[in-house]
């Protein structure tokens, strides 16, 4: 097995997705926003945000050598073999985020961030065009998606970037 980073903006479904992948492969997936809270991975809670910022060295420190799937908008921040980048289109992305109980603020923000390709540019950045595979996950279910993420683990896909553009929502 190797280290699968799987990112994208909040909203984009990683969760859910990594949830069926660990039920169909049995490959484990660490939901990393659940462990920088019970491992106690942050240096500061931002009390404005109401969000811990994560001290991205104590968590490289605590994977260690593991090998599976780790789950998160922060995943392509640390070293794995290859980098799923699970993409919405701003519109849906904003409606599954109010449904979800976040803020109107919260769900705008990452709409806009989704449209400007935040997080594919950092994965582009640090893991190059050839180990990393986007996948649209808009008007799909999420079964579908994990078929495409199982595809990419298991090597049964090429790489691919640069699949949406979400440009026009700005
Ligand atoms: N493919 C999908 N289509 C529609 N809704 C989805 C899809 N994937 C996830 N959702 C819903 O969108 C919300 C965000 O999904 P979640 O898995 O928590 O995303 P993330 O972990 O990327 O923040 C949840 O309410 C979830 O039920």
């Amino acid at each position: 097995m190797t280290r699968v980073a799987l990112t994208g903006t909040p909203g984009t479904g990683k969760t859910t997705v990594g949830e069926i992948v660990a039920e169909r492969t049995g490959v484990d997936v660490i939901h990393l926003n659940d462990a920088i809270r019970e491992e106690e991975l942050y240096t500061e809670r931002d009390a404005e945000r109401d969000s811990l910022v994560t001290d991205l060295d104590a968590v490289e420190e605590w994977l260690g050598e593991w090998d599976g799937v780790l789950e998160s908008h922060l995943a392509h921040h640390f070293d794995a073999d290859i980098a799923v980048v699970l993409r919405c289109h701003p519109e849906e992305l904003e409606r599954r985020l109010r449904e979800r109980g976040e803020s109107e603020a919260k769900a705008r923000e990452n709409a806009e961030s989704e449209a400007l390709d935040v997080v594919l540019a950092e994965t582009v950045e640090r893991f190059g065009g050839d180990t990393i595979y986007e996948i649209d996950t808009t008007d799909r279910d999420p079964e579908d998606v994990a078929t495409d993420v199982v595809a990419a683990i298991e090597g049964e896909s090429e790489p691919r970037v640069g699949v949406v553009d979400f440009i026009e929502y700005l």
